[in-house]
């Protein structure tokens, strides 16, 4: 961000504000910010005093009151200044407001899941070979892409609603593609998971983002998905946080909020927050507390912060996220068929 743009008021603007728009004054007329500081500072509390574009001969007093910027204005506007070695200053009320000090909100990102201390939470690098990557970006980019507002999607297996952000029985799509079988095949000889004889992914979601575009922290869906989700990056990368809110215990069963909006998560100070770099070719799972008790986010950024590197999201990110849809689903589709 460059230095931000302040202009005069004119007349039309309403009047009376604690900030003043002063020109002829500055580092380029001869005249430091402490000695600016200092003959501003005799008429009342100053919150600073700021440059007002690039030209150095403009800069916005910010005072605490309205009444001490007023006080200012009508001494020195106009008049030869004493303690500014006599220059005359050319003031008005500012328009726009001088930066308020941003909040650093980012937190250190781990390129390892295990360093997250999130049971349940694996990340696997390399997941699929450059070729394999190639393949499956091809496959579905022959395939019709559904728009939604800032991404688009293609769903496998079931429909996926928004409206309702549940699967859709009545619209099973078939089997998953057999571009995705050597993937799942591989999902499921991962040795940490639970039962993975047992496991069957039968819901594929592909999400294609581009830069800027991430997703709101969410739990999938408990009564749409059964278990373990996994995510397979491909093309971009991006960095994935997790929050989890304190309050109340972990219950699988009883928490089915789904797709939940925290709309001010900064403010809540009962949250637990990580965040974990996902590479493209890397695959994600979210079994056990990871995917019930921690929401998952990607931010919305298109150069994310990785500790002290800037790194850029590429012209986009897709993802493979294989689900399995949950039992009682189908059958309450079928009855819903039958009836
Ligand atoms: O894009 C991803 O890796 C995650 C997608 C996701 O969380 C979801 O579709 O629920
Ligand atoms: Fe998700």
């Amino acid at each position: 961000m460059g230095v931000p743009r302040f202009r005069r008021s004119k007349a039309g603007d309403a009047q009376l504000s604690p900030n003043l728009y002063v020109a002829n004054c500055g580092p380029a007329v001869g005249l430091s910010y402490e000695d600016i500081q200092s003959a501003f500072g005799s008429f009342g509390n100053l919150r600073g005093v700021y440059a007002a574009d690039e030209s150095g001969a403009r800069v916005i007093v910010s005072y605490v009151e309205d009444t001490c910027a007023e006080a200012a204005l009508k001494a020195l506007n106009g008049r030869p200044c004493p303690l500014l070695g006599g220059r005359s200053l050319h003031i008005r009320y500012s328009v726009l407001q001088p930066p308020t000090p941003q909040v650093n909100n980012s937190i250190p990102v781990s390129f390892e899941a295990s360093e997250l201390n999130i049971p349940g939470l694996y990340l696997l690098r390399d997941f699929v070979s450059a070729k394999e990557e190639e393949e499956l970006l091809a496959a579905v980019d022959d395939r019709p892409w559904k728009n939604l507002s800032k991404r688009r999607v293609q769903h496998y297996g079931y429909e996926f609603s928004y409206e309702t952000r549940n699967v859709n029985t009545r619209q099973c799509l078939g089997e998953l593609p057999s571009f995705v079988s050597n993937i799942i095949g591989r999902i499921l000889s991962f040795p940490d998971l639970d039962d993975s004889a047992s496991l069957v992914l039968d819901q594929l979601t592909v999400n294609e983002y581009p830069p800027g575009v991430g997703l709101s922290p969410h739990i999938d869906t408990h009564s749409a998905f059964e278990g373990l989700i996994c995510s397979l990056s491909l093309a971009g990368p991006c960095i994935m946080e997790f929050r989890r809110y304190l309050e109340g215990a972990w219950l699988p069963d009883a928490a089915s909020s789904t797709d939940m909006k925290v709309e001010n998560p900064d403010n809540c100070s009962s949250v637990l927050r990580r965040a974990v770099y996902l590479p493209p070719r890397s695959m994600l799972l979210l079994s056990g507390e990871a995917r019930y008790a921690w929401h998952h986010y990607i931010p919305h950024h298109k150069i994310d912060m990785v500790n002290d590197n800037a790194i850029r999201r590429g012209s986009r990110r897709v993802s493979f996220t294989f689900r399995k849809k949950d039992i009682e689903i189908v059958v309450l589709g079928k009855l819903a068929e039958i009836l």
